[in-house]
């Protein structure tokens, strides 16, 4: 089956008629108020409501990363959730810096038993919303603009009423005309200018009006101009904090919400990593995040990401993807070659507290809490930096670069021929096997050097050394060790290149040394050896270098055969 033409069943969101729209040209300088609804959207659309347990770990967590506005249930939806609400208050469970939100229906029941539920907190805000689009004022409820509008008016009137006989509480007033994005802005203004003038807000005593996509249906810039237009239009903006509650649908919610900033509002509703009916509400870490890129503090503390998601996951029942901004298991890891080579530069050149320029990674994984481990896996995609990388980090194997090239051949072999991953384990294996393990055909057995200064060649050496299992004793002389051991062998042997570092320090300190030489007329190849002695490690290298150039050629003649 192919995909129909959607001409006549879809139609392009209409533009909006704002003309010298200002927002284009404003930037984020500060962090908008923050608001999670993951204990209300986020949980309503679980397919397993939290219980009042994981309420309460992810109530504290919230509390914990710095949310100072929580949307804490829709009480009158059900006893867990009323009682939930009640357990907080009763329990002085709510820090002083914290407002608790409450949403109703605009329904008189429903609104006295949300009152009621938040009656005793230090401070509360009752959240109100009834739905405003036509397709609503058609399909939902077959109500006229003035009837939809007696419900918001209504509705406001009973809260205003009910709060009043609770003056313990510090009452502050939400509304939201739901479904904004899909209404005639007209209406929208409309509504909540007849709203606020029964709240009657003040600049000291605002009101939140709570611009919604609820389904997001525009591209992130028509959702900006219809925010500009509100924020222009709205009676008493002064008295107004606005404020924005994007939804997924066209998985552009986080430009929705970073332009209607942009656009003016004052505060973002939404849930961690993007929780919420269908295919979410805002992700506000990302939010938060993409802001603390910017060089602007979010006020909300992702310094353990990795904590923050595992709760989120236990309470929810659902994953964050491998791939989620900041927090994924794989956004801090690079398979392709070239860029595990611009991030291994990147590193190597960072200084601490200097501007972030490391090419690829947009963030430090240390400001998350996330380790450099991750940072580079290597599979068939990856190049010589990868792995060279994942033997330094894991293995403290410094490898010069043309060893690199070499050994990244014997890598790509093994990750081409199983297809997967390659672990630092099994790369560090395929090292041993290809360099430190070659003992075949002359494997080290002992050696004694004599130094006589006096002597043209001043250092004289004798090995004993294994050959295909048999013991061979040889002597030789030369400038220094690694020249006697090579004249020693007696084979024509030309190094071209020696390198050597020390592994850990103190007793435990191994030597590791890389040895690159040219046997006969054969090419070039490296040599690797391991020691706690750094005069043994080097005599290892040159044996390891001469067995793969043997191995290499007896391979040869056999094929040739
Ligand atoms: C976009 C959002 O996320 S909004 C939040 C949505 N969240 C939830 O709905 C979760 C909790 N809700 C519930 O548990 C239930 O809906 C309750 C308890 C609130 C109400 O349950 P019920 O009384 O059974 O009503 P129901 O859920 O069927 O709601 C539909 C009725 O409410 C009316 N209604 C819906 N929204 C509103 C509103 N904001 N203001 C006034 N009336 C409304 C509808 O017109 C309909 O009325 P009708 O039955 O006369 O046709
Ligand atoms: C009730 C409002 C805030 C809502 O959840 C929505 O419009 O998505």
């Amino acid at each position: 089956m192919m995909l129909q033409n959607p001409s006549s069943k879809y139609r392009a969101f209409p533009p909006v008629n704002l003309s010298a729209r200002q927002w284009p040209d404003n930037a984020i300088t500060r962090p908008p108020i923050w608001m999670s609804t993951d204990l209300r959207d986020g949980n309503q659309a679980l397919i397993e409501p939290m219980s009042p347990e994981k309420k309460l770990r992810f109530f504290e967590m919230l509390v914990k990363i710095g949310l100072k506005e929580i949307e804490v249930g829709f009480p009158s939806a059900s006893q867990t959730d009323f009682d939930f609400v009640r357990k907080l208050i009763d329990e002085d469970r709510i820090p002083e810096d914290v407002t608790i939100i409450v949403l109703t229906q605009s329904r008189d029941e429903l609104i006295r038993r949300t009152v009621d539920s938040a009656v005793g907190a230090r401070r509360a805000i009752v959240h109100l919303y009834n739905s405003v689009a036509p397709v609503f004022r058609k399909v939902v409820f077959g109500m006229t603009r003035e009837q939809i509008t007696e419900i918001a008016v209504s509705g406001t009137k009973l809260v205003k009423e009910l709060v009043k006989q609770h003056p313990q509480t510090d009452w502050g007033f939400e509304y939201t005309p739901e479904s904004f994005s899909t209404t005639e802005l007209d209406f929208s203004k409309h509504i909540c200018d007849a709203v606020s003038d029964i709240w009657q807000p003040t600049p000291h005593n605002k009101m939140i009006v709570n611009l919604p996509s609820t389904v997001e249906c525009s591209t992130p810039n028509v959702y900006a101009d219809q925010i500009e237009w509100m924020s222009r239009k709205l009676a008493r903006r002064d008295s107004l904090i606005i404020s924005v509650h994007p939804h997924n649908d066209r998985g552009t919610a986080v430009a929705s919400a970073e332009l209607a900033i942009m656009a003016g509002a004052d505060r973002v509703e939404g849930c961690l990593f993007g929780n919420g009916e269908r295919t979410g509400n805002v992700d506000l870490v990302t939010l938060a995040m993409n802001l603390y890129t910017q060089g602007v503090h979010p006020g909300l503390d992702f310094s353990d990401i990795d904590a923050v998601r595992q709760v989120v996951e236990e309470c929810n029942q659902l994953p964050v993807h491998p791939r989620h901004p900041y927090a994924g298991d794989l956004v801090f890891t690079a398979f392709s070659g070239s860029h595990q080579d611009a991030i291994k530069k990147g590193f190597a050149q960072q200084k601490p507290n200097t501007l972030w320029e490391v090419p690829y990674l947009p963030i430090d994984p240390a400001d998350l809490g996330r380790s450099y481990d991750a940072v580079i896996r290597v599979n068939s995609q990856s190049g010589k930096g990868g792995m060279a990388y994942l033997l330094e980090q894991e293995f403290g194997l410094s490898l010069p670069r043309r060893l690199q090239i070499e050994f990244s051949r014997a890598v790509q072999a093994v990750a081409d021929a199983s297809g997967r991953e390659i672990a630092a384990k099994e790369i560090h294996a395929i090292f041993c096997s290809e360099y430190f393990d070659q003992a075949s055909p002359y494997a080290y057995s002992a050696h004694k050097m004599v130094e006589d200064s006096s002597n043209d060649e001043p250092v004289q050496i004798d090995i004993t050394l294994a050959h295909r299992q048999a013991s061979l004793s040889l002597q030789g002389g030369g400038n220094g060790p690694i020249d006697a051991f090579v004249n020693a062998l007696g084979l024509d042997i030309k190094l071209m290149d020696y390198h050597e570092h020390a592994i850990g320090s103190g007793a435990n300190a191994k030597a590791a040394c890389y040895v690159e030489l040219r046997l006969e007329n054969g090419p070039t190849m490296f040599g690797a050896g391991i020691d706690s002695n750094i005069v043994t490690a080097s005599f290892k290298a040159v044996l390891s270098a001469v067995n793969r150039q043997l191995v290499r050629a007896e391979k040869e003649l056999a094929v040739a055969q």
